[in-house]
């Protein structure tokens, strides 16, 4: 399958989780446009999936309205996603990732990315830190992107757990051009462990928006990336 997401490239996705919701629009200003990020980590928690809830759609189709051009990566930890792929494609994600361990089989699955390919948006896997690559490795041939946690869902400000990297190593190993996303405890510090084991796109939440220089956090995790690329 031709991935939506085009060629295989170095992507930074700020968690929006991170920045400061009183004034979330001029947040994401400052770390969006040319040379800085190119998408938008929105995460999207139902309180019954993860031990908590964050944000739904009216906040991303607020995004959508101020960032027309925006990339909104959509990291759905709820349950029953299935039910959510039109609302967040009205509000206009722009890849959906649903949870593995959210659906009952890798057939379900199967379905849920067709619909999720149907309603317009690039569609997305992830796995949690407890869970075996296979399930969501069955489906590396038809998503556009696997999301390896390397936290717990649920909060940010984690510690990064590189036990993980031996699932981002497998995967690079049998699938070179796809997209490979890392989310939880990503930094400067911890960067190039994931980009040698193969991640490209990069999720980080506080150590873009606690950073006094934000520019600066997503050139270094660019950088990472690219040269692991190289
Ligand atoms: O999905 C999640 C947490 O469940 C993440 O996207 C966090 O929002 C990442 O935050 P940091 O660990 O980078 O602070
Ligand atoms: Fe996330």
């Amino acid at each position: 399958m031709t991935s939506q997401l085009g060629q295989l490239r170095a992507v930074v996705s700020p968690s929006i989780l991170a920045a400061d919701f009183t004034r979330l629009g001029d947040e994401c200003a400052t770390v969006l446009g040319d040379g800085h990020a190119e998408w938008l980590h929105c995460d999207v928690m139902d309180g019954a999936f993860v031990p908590n809830i964050s944000f739904g759609f009216p906040i991303i189709s607020s995004l959508r309205k101020r960032f027309p051009d925006a990339f909104l990566d959509c990291h759905l930890m709820v349950e029953n996603p299935g039910k959510w792929v039109e609302p967040l494609a009205k509000a206009g994600g722009s890849l959906m990732t649903f949870h593995i361990e959210a659906v009952e089989s890798v057939d379900a699955a199967r379905v849920l990315v067709d619909a999720i390919h149907d309603a317009g948006m690039a569609a997305g896997v992830a796995v949690k830190p407890g869970t075996e690559l296979a399930a969501a490795g069955d489906l590396a041939d038809v998503v556009d992107m696997v999301l390896i946690m390397t936290v717990e869902p649920g909060f940010g400000g984690q510690s990064f757990m590189p036990e993980t990297m031996t699932k981002v190593e497998t995967l690079r190993a049998s699938h070179p051009q796809l997209f490979i996303q890392v989310d939880g405890g990503l930094s400067p510090k911890t960067v190039d462990t994931a980009a040698a084991a193969g991640a490209n796109v990069i999720v980080a939440g506080s150590a873009v928006f606690k950073a006094d220089d934000r520019l600066a956090v997503i050139d270094a995790l660019l950088g990472s990336v690219s040269a692991s690329l190289a």
